[in-house]
């Protein structure tokens, strides 16, 4: 049985979804690819200052979710060329994937990267381009831990505030 690896979600069933690769030989990194066209509007873009609106990031779908052993973590973070050449920012620094999010009841456990576009002119990320990467790691519990039993039902706030 596989172990751990990305898998597409239904909803983009049979849309040429690219599972995410490593460029390179060691890379640490599995780049996540956009699953469509999508607009990041610049901050900047109701004038001199930026508007509460325009600081509220978007979720730019990826198409894919992940399964994973239960003490492992996916973390998406930043591609380097992403603020530098795009303005393309992931305002939450670092996202968690926990294990429990794969084919979660809400959205199936499909990944959505956060982002927020600091350049002056509003980008779109085009399907299949690579706007951040997924890197594996174990994480560790503590030695009295209190083993959780709830079942995860979504992200972004599902646990409560
Ligand atoms: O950039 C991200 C961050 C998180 N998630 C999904 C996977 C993760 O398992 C879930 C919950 O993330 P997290 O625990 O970081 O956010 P939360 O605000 O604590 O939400 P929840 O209450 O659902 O745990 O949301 C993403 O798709 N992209
Ligand atoms: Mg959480």
């Amino acid at each position: 049985m596989k172990k751990r690896g990305f898998e597409i979600v239904s909803r983009y069933d049979k849309q040429q979804i690219q599972l995410p690769q490593r460029q390179t030989q060691f890379a640490a990194g599995y780049d996540l690819q956009a699953a469509e066209d999508f607009l990041v509007p610049s901050i900047w873009r109701s004038g001199a200052l930026p508007t509460p609106a325009a600081l509220k990031p978007v979720l730019v779908p990826t198409g894919i979710k992940v399964f994973l052993p239960s003490d492992e973590v996916l973390l998406l973070v930043s591609r380097s060329s992403g603020p530098l050449k795009r303005g393309l920012v992931i305002p939450n620094s670092v996202g968690v994937i926990d294990a429990d999010y794969y084919n979660n009841p809400n959205n199936e456990g499909e990944i959505f990267v956060q982002m927020l576009n600091f350049f002056s002119q509003d980008y779109w990320i085009h399907k299949g381009e690579r706007i951040c990467q997924g890197i594996f790691t174990k994480y560790l519990i503590t030695t009295d831990d209190v083993q959780n039993t709830i079942k995860r039902n979504g992200g972004f706030g599902s646990s409560g505030k």
